[in-house]
């Protein structure tokens, strides 16, 4: 399994509410597996990928990267925010890791090689500004694969786009996804994104308990609604509304 969490626990030092915000968060991730979390607001998601970051301890439980404890570091992971540097172009956005570590050498070839793969070559001297919001998505997805780990953290990256540009960021993501064999953990609020892209849905609720919905759709996965999607976003959107529930599978 490349991400575990076992019987993870949090709660905030500060926090109001009396149970903590996670409660025995129980999942694993196995390797070239896409998972996706969802739920409420404020039910700690992005709690939980800080944790799976390793920025922050669980105050109970374990988190297990690639089969050791968490570090900082352990995993890649991709805000919402694209974070890139105005003031440098894409190649060197996507060299200021390595180069902060460096391996701005090593990973140039990389780096190079990415954007001719994904068609964005000719925008290696762009600066951020000239370029589109999917544009500046895939730079910093590109930043994160050049981390070279093998755990993704995604913290809601498509949720600042138009509907159009988050379409074909889907269908980009997913395509390049299949041949990278990385493990993801993405979080989102957009029920068809998490449809769309994952192999497993975990649902967060806000007792801080999880349920999982397996996703056992064919790939590649149709770019227009199906009847077996639209069953799939129900069935979510109910067990997100609905705090008394019931086990899905
Ligand atoms: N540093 C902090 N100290 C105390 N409470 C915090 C802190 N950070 C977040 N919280 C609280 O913890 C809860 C979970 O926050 P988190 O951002 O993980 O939720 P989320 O599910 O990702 O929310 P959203 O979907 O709105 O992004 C919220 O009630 C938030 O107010």
């Amino acid at each position: 399994m490349s991400l575990i969490f076992k019987n993870v626990f949090y709660s905030f030092t500060q926090q109001r509410q009396i149970s903590p915000l996670l409660n025995d968060i129980n999942f694993a991730a196995a390797a070239g597996e896409f998972v996706s979390i969802i739920g409420k607001s404020g039910t700690g998601k992005s709690t939980l990928l800080k944790l799976a970051c390793g920025l922050d301890q669980p105050s109970k439980g374990e988190i297990l990267v690639q089969d050791k404890p968490v570090f900082p570091g352990a995993a890649g992971y991709m805000p919402q925010k694209d974070l890139l540097l105005p003031w440098r172009t894409v190649m060197e956005n996507l060299l200021l890791a390595p180069e902060i570590q460096q391996q701005k050498r090593q990973k140039a070839e990389e780096a190079k090689s990415w954007l001719k793969k994904v068609g964005l070559w000719d925008y290696r001297n762009a600066f951020p500004h000239e370029l589109s919001g999917g544009m500046r998505q895939r730079i910093a997805f590109l930043r994160t694969l050049l981390t070279g780990k093998e755990v993704l953290l995604l913290d809601e990256p498509f949720g600042a786009l138009d509907a159009m540009t988050k379409k074909e960021m889907h269908q980009w993501i997913s395509s390049l996804w299949k041949d990278l064999n990385k493990t993801i953990l993405l979080v989102t609020h957009d029920l068809h994104e998490a449809v769309f892209l994952s192999d497993r849905i975990i649902v967060l609720h806000p007792t801080g308990e999880t349920e999982e919905l397996e996703v056992k759709l064919p790939r590649p996965r149709s770019a227009v609604l199906t009847n077996e999607m639209a069953g799939l976003i129900n069935i979510l959107e109910s067990r997100i509304t609905n705090e008394q529930h019931e086990t899905i599978i």
